[in-house]
């Protein structure tokens, strides 16, 4: 059952279009990238989603609220990880989860053990009541996380979660982002230029050129249609967004329902 839906999602900035009639369903429970060069409309999808920035036109629903006119219900139902830093660095990770426990309305009585879980649940139980100023990248962003989980949304959108993380710090928010869908079947959006962070942990990619979808499905799926044998999710991204879109989009390509109908073929 799809958890989020858009209609023709489209944003223009002045006369730029920055995203183009974006239709795409994602399922409950999925871990989900959008994937794209620089510029494509990632960012600016997510903040849609969101509601930070509203559509031109168009519209988006999450568990059935548009993002157009039920924005305070949408806000309640999500959790939110901006690429810039949302940790104050001047007040322990204690101290941070337990202003956003606040913020999210969270029962006085069961705050302790919510911020408890989430300490956790991300593995920062060592580090807890150190100021976040001390912390490694990798160790912010499972902070920010944990606040933005805190009232247990059933989706959650990163924007670059591991960019400028060294290894170490990528491959824990990958676990955690990971644990998160399996324990609390959240759904993950996220945006993401490394593409092994695609092929490890998403059940399916979309990827946008110009502001338009390009091409959707699973990364074997995406990687098994662009006919080169041993190809990477690299040399999916390059056939689908290098400077190949025609006017009409009509590269666009949905390989699942390709697959499934190959599939029924035989
Ligand atoms: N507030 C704004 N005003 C004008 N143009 C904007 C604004 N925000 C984004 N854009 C433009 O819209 C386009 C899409 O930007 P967006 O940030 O969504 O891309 P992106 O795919 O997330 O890129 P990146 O990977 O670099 O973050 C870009 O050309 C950008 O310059």
């Amino acid at each position: 059952m799809s958890i989020l839906e858009t209609k023709n999602l489209t944003r223009l900035f002045g006369t730029f279009t920055a995203v183009d009639g974006l239709d795409i369903t994602i399922e409950r429970g999925e871990i989900f990238a959008l994937l794209g060069p620089n510029g494509a409309g990632k960012s600016t999808v997510i903040k849609m989603l969101t509601t930070l920035l509203p559509p031109t036109s168009g519209d988006a629903f999450i568990n059935g609220f548009s993002i157009k006119t039920q924005t305070n219900e949408i806000r309640k139902i999500i959790g939110y990880v901006p690429q810039m830093i949302s940790a104050d660095g001047s007040l322990t990770g204690y101290e941070n989860l337990s202003l956003f426990a606040k913020l999210y309305d969270i029962p006085r009585n069961q705050r302790k053990e919510r911020i408890k879980e989430a300490i956790n649940f991300m593995g920062l139980a060592d580090s807890a009541y150190k100021l976040v100023k001390e912390y490694s990248g990798g160790m912010i962003r499972r902070l920010e996380i944990a606040q933005s989980t805190l009232h247990r949304p059933p989706i959650l959108f990163l924007d670059e979660p591991t960019t400028g993380l060294d290894p170490i710090g990528r491959n824990t928010v990958w676990e955690h982002i990971s644990a998160l869908q399996k324990q609390y079947s959240t759904t993950i959006v996220m945006t993401t230029h490394l593409m092994e962070e695609a092929d490890g942990i998403c059940n399916r990619v979309a990827l946008m050129a110009r502001g338009k979808l390009s091409a959707i499905g699973t990364p074997e799926g995406l990687k098994a249609s662009i006919g080169k044998e041993g190809a990477t999710l690299e040399d999916v991204f390059i056939h689908y967004t290098a400077d190949n879109l025609g006017e009409s989009g009509s590269n666009f390509r949905n390989v699942s329902i390709e697959r499934k109908t190959t599939g029924r073929l035989g």
